[in-house]
C-alpha cells in the first residue's frame, strides 16, 4: 500500500511554483481574500477531521481542495507514509502524485476514513450542489464510501437554498447517447426549460468526464431547491443519467472561510460554529 518514506516526494508547489510556505492563511500576502477563504476552510477542516490513525484519505476536486492537500503535506512525510490518498478524478490524481502522496483507488479501498471536498453551494442542512467541475460521479462515490465527509468552501457557497448564487444549475453525467432524451426530458417534464450541454471551453464539442461521459446544466426554480432530495430523486430516475450532483444527507460538517479570517463551521446536526484561522 504505502510507499517508504523516502520515496514521498515532500515537494508541493504551490500554485506560485514554489514550495508550500508554512504561512497562516491570515497572514498570506501573496493571496486574494478569495483565496484566503478558501486556504483558511481546508486548513482547518484538515486540522479537525485528519486524524493521525486515519490511513484512507479521499480527496476531492475543485480549486480548494489543492489548500486541504498543502495542509495535509504539512502534517509531513512520517505522518503521511502509512497512507493512502484516494482522488475524484483527473486533477486530484495528479495533485496527490505531485505531492508525493502515496495513490489508492475507491475499487482497491471502499471504505475510507475521511473525504475532504470542495462544493458549488451548501444549505443550511449541508445539502449541496457538486459538479462544476464535472467530477460528481466520483465525488459521490468517495462521499458514500467515507465515514466522515467534509465539505470545504469559501464564504460564496454558504446559503440558505441552492441555486442562490450558484445559477448554473444541477450538473447531472449522462452516458453520451442519452443526453438529447435526458434533456427533452428535463424541459417538458420535470420544469427545466432552460437545461443544456455543458460545453467545453477549448476544445470543440460538450464537457466529456473522467468517465467518458457527457454533463448537463439544469436549473430549477427556487421553490424546486427548496426540496433539494426530492428533485434529485426525480432527475437520477431519468433513464440514461448516471449521477445527479445534488448530495444529500452526507456531509458530516461543511467549513466555510470567510472574508474576515474567520471560519464558518456547519454540522448535520444543526450546530453552527465561528472559529478563529488556524495557526502555522
Ligand atoms: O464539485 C466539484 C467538482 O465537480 C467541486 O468540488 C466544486 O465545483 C467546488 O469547486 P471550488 O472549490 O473550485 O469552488
Amino acid at each position: 500500500m504505502a510507499s517508504p518514506a523516502s520515496q514521498i516526494r515532500p515537494m508541493f508547489l504551490s500554485r506560485y511554483g514554489q514550495p508550500a510556505k508554512l504561512v497562516s492563511p491570515i497572514q498570506d500576502q501573496n493571496l486574494s481574500v478569495l483565496e484566503k477563504s478558501k486556504q483558511l476552510a481546508a486548513w482547518t477542516a484538515v486540522d479537525h477531521h485528519v486524524k493521525s490513525e486515519h490511513r484512507v484519505i479521499g480527496i476531492g476536486s475543485g480549486s480548494t481542495v489543492p489548500y486541504v492537500v498543502e495542509r495535509i503535506v504539512q502534517l509531513g512525510a512520517e505522518a503521511n507514509q502509512e497512507r493512502v490518498f484516494i482522488p475524484t478524478g483527473f486533477q486530484s490524481k495528479q495533485l496527490i502524485v505531485s505531492s508525493g502522496l502515496n495513490l489508492g483507488d475507491v475499487d482497491e479501498y471502499p471504505t475510507i476514513d475521511v473525504t475532504l471536498d470542495g462544493a458549488d453551494e451548501v444549505d443550511r442542512e449541508l445539502n449541496c450542489i457538486k459538479g462544476g467541475g464535472a467530477c460528481h460521479l466520483r465525488e459521490k462515490v468517495l462521499a458514500e464510501a467515507a465515514n466522515t465527509f467534509i465539505l470545504v468552501a469559501d464564504y460564496r457557497k454558504n446559503v440558505e437554498y441552492l441555486g442562490t448564487n450558484f445559477t448554473p444549475g444541477i450538473p447531472i453525467e449522462v452516458v453520451p447517447f442519452a443526453y438529447a432524451k435526458v434533456l427533452q426530458n428535463l424541459h417538458h417534464i420535470l420544469g427545466s426549460p432552460k437545461a443544456e450541454l455543458r460545453m467545453a471551453v477549448k476544445k470543440a464539442g460538450p464537457v466529456v468526464t473522467d468517465n467518458g461521459n457527457f454533463v448537463i446544466d439544469a436549473p430549477f426554480d427556487l421553490e424546486v431547491m427548496k426540496k433539494p432530495y426530492t428533485i434529485m430523486a426525480q432527475i437520477k430516475m431519468l433513464t440514461g443519467v448516471v449521477e445527479v450532483g445534488v448530495f444529500c444527507n452526507m456531509a458530516k460538517a461543511a467549513y466555510f472561510g470567510n472574508e474576515d479570517g474567520s471560519v464558518t463551521i456547519r454540522w448535520n446536526d444543526g450546530r453552527v460554529e465561528q472559529v478563529a484561522a488556524p495557526s502555522q
